[in-house]
């Protein structure tokens, strides 16, 4: 049965309080270019300048493990560890400063014990099943350069933003994508090998029925909540500096059958499954489903698909999206994501910027965020510590 749901009614306001998460302290060790740094911060926004290599994205790639995934740069495991180590295992731990009290997280690639190395997490000095028990305590939100080419870029890369902003709300996400992915393989081979094994293939069609149609339902949701939040944060049309975007679902399905209103329907999708095996043995793939959908952006004002708009419209777009969703996360889990903000300052002009400043202010969140030239961050005054980033090392900035 379908039973996933972010919220039964989008519409509908939640009103409890927010609370205030903060990154109090963090170690590394053999992290990148750095072989070991423990830095104190004040639970203001965090401002990393130096020149280019110096090391201001690796930390909030390390900030960004304390997510489920593999951090903002989605590399393998094994790449993070410093080379000039000559070790694999590396580690992140942090101090969050909440209402309730400290939290420490802990990850990093440690040996197991058959000497292997295995991403480990650490709550409070227990070790912790899996990376989807940080999701109890933080939530980290990033917008990276390497996510310029999003809305020009492919499909896969779009889905993939989409349900990372989906689990972000709901950590169960991540297991329902992978069930659907196991089950649409499984489907594709015995396509292949077996066409005419129909009881095996209506048990699998009916798992890919019963994960694709969650996964649909909750994109969906995330969706309408997300194209709410972003008229609160930035009124119907937008501001100036972030001109409202208009997200929806695509089909983009080659069969009309799947279209966006049965999209949920998990009987419905069975059905198309079952009628389109001739056609999927034929392809080679199974043609109709979820991992075909793709995420529609518009800027509202103009009524333009995004990847039409010029590369600071897209911009502004991208970022009026990551700060709506700290709106939304803010609102669903009852505590203010951290947000990573990698070299996206130097990019907005200054009334931008401005906004930028201010709309974090609204946010209430705490923001790491990265540049070269220390001045465009002048303007946030008091409300951020500042610091120089020098061949992994980190020291204030007076
Ligand atoms: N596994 C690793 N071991 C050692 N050094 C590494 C490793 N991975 C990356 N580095 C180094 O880390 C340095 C800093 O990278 P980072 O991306 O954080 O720079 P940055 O300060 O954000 O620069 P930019 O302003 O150019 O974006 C690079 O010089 C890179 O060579």
């Amino acid at each position: 049965m379908n039973t996933a749901s972010i919220c039964p009614d989008p519409t509908a306001q939640l009103q409890r309080p927010v609370d205030r998460v903060t990154v109090a302290s963090i170690s590394l060790a053999n992290f990148r270019n750095y072989a070991s740094l423990s830095l104190g911060l004040d639970g203001k926004h965090v401002v990393l300048t130096g020149s280019n290599g110096s090391g201001k994205t690796n930390l909030l790639e390390a900030v960004s493990f304390l997510s489920p995934g593999r951090g903002l740069r989605r590399v393998a495991y094994p790449e993070i560890a410093r080379e000039q180590s000559g070790e694999g295992s590396w580690a992140v731990s942090v101090t969050l400063d909440t209402p309730s009290g400290d939290i420490k997280l802990g990850t990093g690639l440690q040996p197991g014990p058959d000497g292997s190395l295995q991403r480990r997490i650490r709550i409070n000095g227990a070790t912790a099943k899996s990376a989807e028990s940080l999701s109890d305590h933080v939530s980290v939100l990033w917008l990276t350069p390497q996510m310029d080419s999003l809305f020009t870029g492919a499909a896969s890369e779009r889905r993939k933003w989409l349900d990372r902003m989906v689990l972000a709300i709901d950590k169960t996400h991540g297991t329902r994508v992978n069930a659907f992915e196991k089950a649409m393989r499984q489907r594709n081979r015995l396509l292949d090998e077996a066409p005419h094994e129909s009881v095996w293939l209506d048990g699998i069609e009916a798992q890919m029925a019963e994960f694709g149609s969650a996964i649909a339902t909750a994109r969906a949701e995330l969706i309408a909540l997300l194209n709410r939040s972003l008229s609160i944060l930035h009124g119907e049309e937008g501001t100036t500096a972030f001109p409202n975007a208009v997200l929806d679902l695509e089909g983009q399905l080659e069969s009309e059958a799947f279209s966006r209103p049965a999209i949920e329907s998990e009987e419905h999708y069975r059905s198309v499954l079952r009628q389109g095996r001739p056609r999927d043995r034929a392809a080679g793939r199974t043609l109709t489903g979820p991992h075909r959908s793709d995420l529609l952006v518009r800027h509202g004002p103009k009524d333009m698909v995004a990847a039409k708009c010029s590369t600071g419209e897209q911009k502004a777009l991208l970022l009026g999206i990551v700060l709506a969703h700290a709106h939304l996360v803010s609102e669903r889990a009852g505590r203010t994501p951290l947000v990573l903000l990698d070299e996206v300052a130097a990019h907005l002009d200054e009334t931008r910027r401005l906004a930028l400043f201010d709309l974090l202010d609204r946010l209430g969140c705490q923001a790491f965020v990265t540049g070269t030239d220390d001045r465009i961050f002048l303007p946030l005054g008091e409300r951020a510590e500042r610091f120089n980033v020098s061949c992994g090392t980190i020291l204030p900035l007076e």
